[in-house]
């Protein structure tokens, strides 16, 4: 029986004399979107075995009508095309020692007839690998038209994309443009830059070039070359003429090697997303204020320019929860975030501090404009209902202006200098809720490592 699907989903081939057996193991590949031919008798499927079609993996019972799992084997190897493809056999006892006599036999597994769920990790992995090699991109650099052709046509069966330039130049500007898994490089090649100043090209680069897969080949198989490629970054090296099978094998390891680094990146990039993030509101968590708040620190003391330091403490808030629960205190919080982050400028720094309170880093914003910001952020929150409820902001501000005369700050300078600022701001907070709320007050600060002097607030 021959089951036509997609050309691009896995191929198997079963031999198995027993019809029941058969039809379970059909069941089941087909459930994994495996295409199956299926076969009683060795001589019926190594026929079809020899018209070259690609293959993924034979399953072959332990006795068939007209010959031996083993006899199925041997001819099965001995045709064009298949010296590698996975072979399992499938037993209805298997020992240790018929296991290893299977293995040694040259068959790639065992597997027993009476647990056809034992082929399923294996067919996932294949499956994987496949849907992997799928929608891989490769970039093969070779000057000879003829080479390219083979090379492409050798790669067919792994279902990727082939893309074959003939000079490195031509290739590096490719890879600058569009995404690629693999780079396959001709190590001798046409032009200024050969297949060893392309790979040296790519391993000198600051982006994620520099680590892009790159399987180098040549016709002239020196030690010292294949070496020398190794040495300079490439991952993988072949001799001309290419073997077929050995190309497919070494040029799938090195996609599935790729993807799995980008999966690695993406994830911690994600995780790092997490960790800096406030997950309610979607701002950046205390973490990142603690990071980047001395990157502002240092920024000011560089360049003389003043830092201002906001702590917004939304006012009676707990009213809120205790009044309409707090989900909907919740709502009000995302809402607050979302209306202070309309009112701030792109290299603002507005964090989530904890509970209903943020803290905002405003560098160049000096004592002439300081009042106008923090009333336009105090009127932006009053001015329209959160979430439907009417909510209030107190706002405690402290401006820091570093000296003109600025000598060289030791370590931890910044650290320390960001945490008395935002001591600062939350002290003038204090006042600010002190004096009756939905108001701002605000300290001036020259050294934010003397105890700054709150008292003489604006107020
Ligand atoms: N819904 C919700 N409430 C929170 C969250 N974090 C803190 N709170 C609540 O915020 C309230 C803060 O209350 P208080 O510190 O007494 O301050 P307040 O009621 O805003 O009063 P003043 O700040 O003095 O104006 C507490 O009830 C906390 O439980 C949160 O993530 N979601």
């Amino acid at each position: 029986m021959t089951t036509d699907a997609a050309s691009t989903s896995p191929s198997v081939v079963l031999i198995d004399a027993n019809h029941a057996a058969r039809l379970v193991l059909e069941r089941l590949l087909a459930d994994e979107g495996v295409q199956v031919q299926s076969f009683a008798d060795g001589a019926d499927a190594l026929q079809a075995l020899a018209d070259g079609r690609p293959i993924d993996l034979v399953l072959v019972s332990r006795h068939l009508p007209d010959m031996g799992a083993v006899g199925v084997l041997r001819r099965l190897r001995a045709l064009p095309g298949r010296a590698v493809v996975p072979v399992i056999l499938i037993t209805g006892d298997a020992d240790e020692l018929r296991r290893m006599h299977a293995l040694e036999g040259g068959f790639t597994d065992v597997l027993l007839r009476d647990r056809p769920d034992r082929l399923q990790p294996y067919l996932r992995a294949l499956l994987q690998r496949f849907g992997t090699q799928q929608r891989a991109r490769i970039l093969l650099v070779e000057d000879s038209a003829t080479v390219a052709a083979t090379t492409t046509e050798a790669l067919a069966p792994l279902g990727v994309e082939v893309v074959a330039v003939g000079e490195a130049a031509t290739a590096l500007a490719r890879l600058e443009a569009e995404p690629f898994d693999l780079v396959i490089i001709d190590v001798v090649l046409p032009g200024p830059l050969t297949g060893l100043g392309l790979l040296s090209a790519l391993r000198s680069r600051r982006d994620e070039l520099a680590e892009l897969p790159v399987l180098a080949y040549s016709g002239y198989d020196e030690r010292a070359r294949r070496i020398e490629m190794l040495r300079r970054g490439a991952n993988d090296y072949l001799s001309k003429p290419i073997d077929a099978d050995e190309l497919r094998a070494r040029a799938g390891n090195l996609v599935r090697y790729w993807r799995l680094l980008q999966q690695v990146r993406r994830q911690y990039a994600e995780l790092a997303r997490v960790a800096v993030t406030d997950a309610l509101t979607g701002l950046y968590n205390r973490h990142m204020l603690d990071d980047l708040g001395q990157r502002y620190v240092h920024r000011a003391w560089r360049t003389g320019e003043p830092l201002t330091v906001m702590m917004l403490d939304l006012d009676y808030f707990k009213n809120i929860n205790d009044q309409y629960g707090h989900d909907r205190g919740d709502e009000v919080l995302r809402a607050a975030a979302q209306r202070l982050q309309q009112q701030v400028r792109p290299d603002d720094l507005l964090v989530r501090f904890g509970g209903e309170e943020f803290a905002l880093l405003m560098p160049r914003l000096g004592m002439d404009d300081v009042a106008a910001q923090a009333e336009r952020l105090r009127t932006a929150v009053a001015a329209a209902p959160l979430a439907g409820l009417p909510v209030t902001v107190s706002v405690g501000v402290c401006v820091w202006t570093p000296p003109a005369e600025r000598a060289r700050r030791e370590d931890g300078f910044a650290a320390e200098a960001l945490r008395q600022l935002l001591k600062c701001a939350d002290r003038a907070l204090y006042h600010a809720k002190h004096n009756g709320r939905n108001c701002a007050e605000i300290v001036p600060v020259t050294d934010p490592l003397a105890q700054p002097v709150i008292d003489n607030t604006g107020a």
